[in-house]
């Protein structure tokens, strides 16, 4: 027993390289940085693109290049995911829902989750006005806001927050939000704080989850659940008030779509679809697609500010393109420098740094390399983002860098922002739609720009993001300037 966990500590042959030591993935938080990305490009200067760390019996790979990553992520070996402690907190330790799932389960609930979300309104046009609806009401109520400010600076601060989550609940559960409401304002800093519990990598509580009874202040398990309690149970209450509610065969939403399909699987043995599951499912649709989405939107306004002369020619070209009509999505090749800038934005403003932990379900290799089953293997997007043999000055803003000698804007093959192969995000579609129809529209009806020195001493805007799973942009106050449409 002792020789066999003494073998499991030992580097196997052709494991990629990396500092050296059973405590090797420490190095990542020696580099004294808040951000894993960053801490993993760092030891990537020294040992390549491809590192091997241990942490005892647990080994890890980080992947820092593009090449590197395709091979990763197309390889059908990579496509587990750890046991995370934190995150089965959300179904009481139970393994269940999209995102930290593999094997049977992870399937069949992916394609039922991508398939019914589509018939929900996913890529269709019905979608697309419910998303505008939403930017309406967001557009209507910054009017007000800056109309009550004297001078027109105002507080940006999870200004997208409740539209975006708006768009996901109604396909989930028919329901929207009001602005303000404070049932929502709990969820979104719920959802917050759930994000920013860890940076990407394990968190003590995951590695000894013992920890919760030993020091559940200090090792951050009340808190964790602090997060967890409202968000869960707000869905637990929605899923009963469907459940009372529903017809059979008209399905209003993904919860009674859902629901149906609970009652179809009643008899088949060992059915992946559970009550628990559903509620997983709704809680990983929304930490992933809220957070990521509105923190692009946040980012957009912040480059914005940092660069008014492209913030000007983005505006221009709506202007000149959409005549004060509202934007819709067959609009997109109109608009090819809007396209552009937007690519920029979400090039340096990538809001998921780091891919979702993979693991190797079996021995396998990555460029070459030897990766034992069970190796965690995190992907490093950021990375690839800011390589500067990819980017040419990759820490300078330039919508231009995406448009092709024809003026067109190339969708760029080269970031890998919504993941790769068989477990790339299910909501790319929904993510990249929104982003264009709020951006554009947002531009079409405001200016941003920095508030005088005096006018506000703290609060400046930054574009140093708050660290988390997700990257968030920093409230900051801006003068916003309504523009004539
Ligand atoms: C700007 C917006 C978004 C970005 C940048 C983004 C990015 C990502 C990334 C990097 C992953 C990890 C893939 C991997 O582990 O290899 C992911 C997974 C996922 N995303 Fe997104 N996402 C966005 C929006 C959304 C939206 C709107 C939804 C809602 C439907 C969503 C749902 C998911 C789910 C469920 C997964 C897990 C997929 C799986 O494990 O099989 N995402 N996303």
């Amino acid at each position: 027993m002792v020789l066999w966990y003494i073998k499991l500590l030992w580097k196997p042959d052709g494991f990629p390289p990396g500092p050296s030591g059973v405590l090797s993935f420490l190095a990542l938080r020696k580099q004294n940085e808040p951000f894993i990305s960053k801490a993993m490009q760092k030891l990537s200067a020294e040992y390549g693109p491809v590192i091997g760390l241990i942490l005892l019996h647990r080994k890890f790979i980080c992947v820092s290049s593009r090449q590197a990553a395709v091979d990763a992520l197309s390889n059908t070996e990579l496509l587990g995911r750890p046991k995370s402690f934190d995150f089965n907190l959300r179904t009481k330790g139970l393994i269940r829902g999209v995102l930290m799932t593999d094997g049977v389960l992870w399937k069949e609930q992916r394609r039922f989750t991508i398939k019914h979300l589509k018939d929900v309104g996913v890529g269709k046009s019905s979608l697309e006005g419910m998303i505008l609806d939403e930017i309406r009401e967001l557009i209507s109520d910054l009017k007000n806001v800056v109309d009550s400010s004297s001078d027109g600076v105002i507080k940006l601060d999870n200004v997208f927050t409740t539209a975006v989550l708006n768009i996901l609940w109604v396909m989930v559960s028919s329901r929207r939000f009001e602005r303000g409401d404070p049932k929502m304002a709990e969820l979104a800093s719920c959802m917050h704080g759930f994000m920013r519990f860890s940076n990407g990598g394990p968190t003590w509580l995951s590695l000894i989850p013992i920890l919760r009874f030993i020091i559940p202040e200090l090792s951050g398990y009340n808190k964790l659940m602090g997060y967890i309690r409202p968000i869960r149970s707000y869905v637990e209450e929605e899923v009963a008030e469907h459940q009372r509610t529903r017809q059979v065969d008209s399905p209003r939403d993904f919860i009674d779509l859902y629901l149906e399909k609970l009652d179809e699987e009643k008899s088949r043995n060992n059915s992946t679809f559970d009550e628990e599951q559903l509620l997983a499912t709704i809680f990983d649709i929304f930490v992933a697609g809220s957070e990521t989405t509105s923190h692009t939107l946040g980012f957009s306004l912040l480059f914005m500010i940092f660069h008014p002369k492209i913030q000007e020619k983005v505006q221009d070209e709506i202007d000149e393109i959409l005549q004060g009509r509202a934007p819709s999505l067959a609009d997109r090749g109109r608009l090819p420098y809007t396209e552009a800038t937007l690519q920029e934005i979400q090039r340096l403003g990538v809001v998921a740094p780091v891919t979702i932990p993979h693991v190797a379900e079996k021995n396998t290799k990555c460029q070459g390399y030897v990766i034992p089953k069970n190796t965690v293997v995190f992907i490093n997007l950021w990375a690839i983002n800011n390589d500067p043999e990819i980017w040419p000055e990759p820490t300078k803003f330039l919508p231009e860098r995406h448009l092709n000698d024809a003026g067109e804007c190339v969708k760029s093959e080269k970031m890998l922002n919504f993941s790769l192969g068989k477990r790339s995000c299910i909501g790319e579609t929904l993510a990249r739609n929104s982003l264009f129809l709020f951006f554009t529209s947002i531009m079409q009806h405001f200016h941003f720009e920095f508030p005088n020195q005096r006018d506000v001493d703290e609060e400046l805007p930054s574009l140093e993001p708050i660290p988390g799973l997700t990257l968030a942009p920093r409230p900051c106050f801006a003068r916003v300037i309504k523009r004539s449409v």
